[in-house]
This record gives structure tokens, sequence and C-alpha cells, in this order.
């Protein structure tokens, strides 16, 4: 586990979820998009978040590794626990944070570098290592996201020559690479064709074995594929949270099973 303090003042908890929130309110301005939130995060699982569009959930992501942080007038209240720590209270490094709540966006992103730059560049900044282990550190999550056979050859090439598919799995190395706790991904296959959506499916069933995943996403199928557990919002309150298979079988709320019907959304 990546020992680095993210905090010196917030006061230590015991938590054994990888993340862990209570009552969680955010703003935007006067936009009130986050209410109540209490959900728990397990160690080594994926939990799947759902719901029609604007009910909060890529706020909910944003919030977990601080990104509304650059924006005035956007605020969070309430608590996000991580190894002990509420990490939206005042004292957290947050770049330290990001490296250990990563994030994976709807579009791929890749920094315009090569492709061994785009993995180094996180590692350099929070860890001092030789070249021989920064080489085997990028082939190692090359290899991880089944990306080394296809750019082991090119790995001083640009990494805006990949395909949509590749560039992603390129940002998911890029995340793991820093060897995070907790990875976050927003939408992550929502650009891409159906194979390319097929090998991050894949993947992250391989990743859960040693990382805490979080996964929004408007594919319901995806979801039940994929997520041990499945959130659900509407409007900016949690629904529910239970297994992907209670959720998808016999969901206790009626909004939940209208969603999951295709009764609204
Ligand atoms: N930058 C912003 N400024 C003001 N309001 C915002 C901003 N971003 C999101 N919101 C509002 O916050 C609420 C939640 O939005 P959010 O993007 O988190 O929903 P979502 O569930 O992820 O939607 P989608 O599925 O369409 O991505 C919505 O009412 C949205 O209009």
């Amino acid at each position: 586990m990546n020992m680095t303090v993210i905090a010196d003042v917030a006061p230590k908890v015991t938590a054994d979820p990888a993340l862990s929130i209570r009552d969680l309110d955010f703003w935007y301005g006067a936009n009130h998009a986050l209410k109540g939130i209490s959900l728990d995060f397990p160690v080594r699982q994926v939990t799947g978040m759902i719901g029609p569009s604007g009910c909060g959930k890529s706020t909910l992501l944003r919030v977990l590794n601080r990104m509304y942080d650059l924006y005035p007038g956007q605020r969070a209240t309430g608590e996000v626990i991580f190894d002990g720590r509420n990490i939206i209270a005042p004292g957290v490094d947050v770049n330290v944070l990001r490296s250990r709540v990563g994030m994976v966006f709807q579009k791929p992103t890749p920094f315009p570098m090569s492709i061994y730059d785009n993995i180094a560049f996180g590692v350099r900044l929070h860890e001092r290592i030789s070249r021989a282990e920064m080489d085997q550190r990028v082939e190692d999550v090359l290899r991880r996201v089944a990306l080394w056979p296809e750019v082991k050859d090119r790995l001083g090439a640009s990494a805006g020559a990949l395909s949509g598919g590749q560039q992603q799995r390129l940002c998911i190395a890029r995340t793991i690479a820093t060897r995070p706790e907790v990875i976050l991904l927003d939408e992550p296959t929502s650009a891409l064709d159906p194979v390319s959506t097929a090998r991050i499916e894949e993947l992250l069933d391989e990743l859960k074995r040693e990382f805490s995943i979080a996964i929004v996403t408007h594919n319901l199928q995806q979801a039940a594929r994929c997520a041990d557990r499945v959130a659900f919002f509407y409007m900016g309150r949690l629904v529910e949270v239970d297994s992907a298979d209670q959720m998808f079988t016999a969901p206790r709320e009626k909004q939940t099973q209208d969603y999951i019907t295709g009764r609204f959304g």
C-alpha cells in the first residue's frame, strides 16, 4: 500500500471500506447537486453508479478526488473518509490524494506526449525511481491493460496516434502506474466501440483483484456485468444501493424499478 500521508490536520478515524461517504452535500453555487449522500465503496469490489442524466453521478466522482477544488463557488460538506481521514476537510494534499484515488474520464485524454511519458509523468511526480525501474513500471502497467504487445516497439511514439480504445487503456495504465488504492471511472467506454468496450470490461474484472473501483455508467448491462454493487441516484439523492443481482432482479424502491425497466431516464 502507498503510505504517503495525505493530511496531517484531519482527525484519524477507523474505516473498513476503501472509501466511505457520510452525509455528503454538494453545491454548484446555488444548485444543490448532491443531497445527504452516505455510501461505502468496499475494498476490491466494483461499485457501479447509475441514474438518469443530471442525477449527480459525475459530481459524486469529482468529489471523491477533489476535482471541484479548482472551481470557485463549488463546495462540499459532510465526510469522505479515505485511509482514516476526511479528504474533503482542509489540509489534504490533493496531488497525493489524486495519485491514490485515480480518475479515468469518459473521453480518452492522453497527455500530448509519448506513450512512455504518459505513464512516467505521474510516477515522476510522486516517486524517485531509476530509469530501469521506470522502464519496468511502464512495461508492467502496459501489460496489465493488455496494451504491451501493441505498443512495445513504439513507446516513444505519440499517444495521440493510438486508437480510442488503446488511448483509454493507456489512460487506465497511467492511472494504475501511481499505485492508487481506488480507481474512479466516469463512463469510460461511452466513446468506444463494442470490442474496445468488452476489453475494458474484462480489464475491470482483472483490476478489481488489486484496486477498489467506482464506475459511473449509463449502460445498465455494463453495470450488471461489471459491478458487484450498484447504487441508484435520482435528483441528487442516493435512492438505494445493493448487490448488482438484487438491484437488477428485485430492487426495493419503485424509482429504481422504473429506471431499470426503462420507464424513464
Ligand atoms: N459545472 C456545473 N455548474 C453548475 N451546475 C452543474 C455543473 N455540472 C453539473 N451541474 C449540475 O449538477 C447536477 C448533477 O450533474 P452531474 O453531471 O453530476 O449529473 P450526472 O448524473 O453525471 O449526469 P450525466 O449522466 O448526464 O453525465 C445537474 O443538475 C447539473 O446540471
